[in-house]
């Protein structure tokens, strides 16, 4: 289980206001970044081979999501990864549709060979990392969280990283620890890039808590609790979306009481 609760690794993370330097995707940016503000984070969108080493170098933390990929934005990638490494600073990958094209599958295999510190994607995309066959339809996962546990559990202790699975339940393991996450609501994957807004989250509590583990739960947690609160009021994904960004801006204490649960998987 973790030691710093859901609630702790939150006020951290708020707490040290982490510059986070964030490769992602054109869909994602906007959400992605507004997610990081409204939890206290400072986000960095920022991708040209000529300055993301020396950027990720000065961030807190790095993440990596290849759903809108190109060879420039791949060399961006090792770039970056590279600044982090040689800085000691911790790096998400999020390997968004890698089963949907050999190009975007050999990107993601080589991203993996730099060792991210933390692997978060859905089902499908997490079976497919773990060679095992992960469907998915596009960015959009077809198989169940319970169906890539096992892959994830041997990821992790393979590749020496935090593996996250994210659905309707969340599953969270480093290989020896491992927990599920309930909470969240089904409007989320009706909002496009959540899932990636998130795998920048999780880059802000991993800057802010040691543990990488305890971090990558806390950032589901927190995710999933802001999303259950959102849905409470919503009408649809629209007002859902500006809900989930407000919810998450007025998270405290409190809020997780009683709402998302984490138990040992
Ligand atoms: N059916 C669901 N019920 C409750 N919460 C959900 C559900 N689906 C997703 N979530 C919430 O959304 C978070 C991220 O979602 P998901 O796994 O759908 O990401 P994703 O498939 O990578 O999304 P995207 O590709 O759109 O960025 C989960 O961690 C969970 O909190
Ligand atoms: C819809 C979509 N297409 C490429 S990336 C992305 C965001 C969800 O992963
Ligand atoms: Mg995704």
């Amino acid at each position: 289980m973790v030691t710093t609760s859901p609630a702790d690794a939150f006020a951290a993370t708020r707490a040290a206001t982490p510059l986070v330097h964030c490769i992602t995707n054109y869909v994602a940016m906007n959400v992605a970044a507004n997610t990081l503000l409204a939890a206290g984070a400072s986000p960095a969108m920022l991708h040209a081979a000529e300055e993301a080493g020396e950027f990720a170098a000065m961030a807190d933390a790095l993440t990596i999501n290849i759903g809108t990929l190109s060879p420039s934005w791949v060399e961006g990638m090792v770039a970056a990864i590279d600044g982090a490494q040689r800085a000691g600073r911790p790096w998400v990958l999020d390997p968004v549709a890698l089963q949907a094209s050999a190009y975007r599958r050999d990107a993601a295999m080589r991203l993996m060979d730099l060792s991210p510190t933390i692997l978060r994607g859905n089902a499908s995309e997490i079976l497919a990392v773990a060679g095992d066959s992960g469907a998915g339809r596009g960015a959009d996962t077809t198989d169940s969280v319970a169906a890539a546990e096992s892959g994830a559990r041997r990821l992790a202790v393979e590749r020496h990283c935090v593996v996250a699975v994210t659905g309707a339940v969340d599953f969270v393991t480093d290989g020896s620890r491992a927990v599920r996450i309930t909470g969240g609501s089904t409007l989320m994957p009706r909002v496009t890039a959540l899932g990636c807004a998130l795998s920048c989250l999780v880059g802000a509590f991993a800057a802010a808590v040691p543990d990488p583990f305890d971090a990558t739960v806390g950032a589901l947690a927190s995710f999933a609790t802001a999303g259950e609160i959102a849905a409470e009021k919503a009408e649809g994904p629209g007002s859902f979306g500006w809900r989930f960004l407000d919810a998450l801006a007025a998270l405290d204490a409190a809020a997780f009481h009683g709402r998302t649960r984490v138990t040992p998987a």
